[in-house]
């Protein structure tokens, strides 16, 4: 929990049954519309990782954007945007991950960044964490060393973070819902 957690935690919705029954999803559309709170989540990013020499923030695609864009310039660094298959025009590499049905790949160009660059990978949310471990281990594949993995939700419950880290990488969330909240 960060600095700023359970103020942040407060202006995220759930909405039951979404978007398929037995689904808590939390919708943080709440949270970008009050400038205030928006302005404590990228503050609460900035404090944890401005003495961290970070080369560059990498930021899922969609949602991780809407962090990674912000925190990338406030840490004056660069922004490499991790995307959904098929997006990316330059040359890519891809790693393909498990949902809850089906799969899915991500990519990364691969002149995004140079060998041993520290790297920080952002999205919203960790759920199973199968987006987050693609993603960091495209990184690592790439040459980069990843600093951390960040997100704004966990949901702890669904052992994603807990896999991220026996992967052998380092998690934070600003806050976590258990299933019942
Ligand atoms: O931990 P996981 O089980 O992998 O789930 C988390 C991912 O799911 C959501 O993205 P989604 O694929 O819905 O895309 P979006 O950001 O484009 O909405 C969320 O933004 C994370 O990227
Ligand atoms: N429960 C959830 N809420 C919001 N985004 C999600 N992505 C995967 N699971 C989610």
């Amino acid at each position: 929990m960060s600095i700023y957690g359970d103020y942040i935690k407060s202006v995220i919705r759930t909405v039951p049954d979404w978007p398929q029954s037995g689904v808590n999803f939390r919708d943080i559309t709440p949270l970008l519309q009050n400038s205030a709170a928006f302005r404590k989540l990228i503050d609460s990013f900035v404090h944890r990782y401005q003495e961290m020499d970070i080369d560059a923030v990498a930021a899922i695609d969609a949602r991780g954007f809407i962090v990674g864009a912000p925190l990338a310039y406030e840490l004056g660094c660069s922004f490499v945007p991790v995307r959904k298959k098929g997006k990316l025009p330059f040359k890519t590499i891809s790693e393909t991950y498990t949902l809850e049905y089906g799969e899915a790949e991500v990519e990364l160009h691969s002149d995004a960044f140079r060998e041993g660059d520290r790297i920080l990978v952002v999205d919203d949310l960790i759920a199973t964490g199968g987006t987050m471990l693609a993603a960091a281990k495209l990184i690592t594949r790439t040459g980069g060393h990843v600093v951390e993995t960040a997100a704004i939700v966990d949901l702890p419950d669904l052992s994603g973070s807990q896999r991220i880290r026996d992967a052998g990488y380092s998690v934070f969330s600003v806050c976590s819902f258990t299933e019942d909240e």
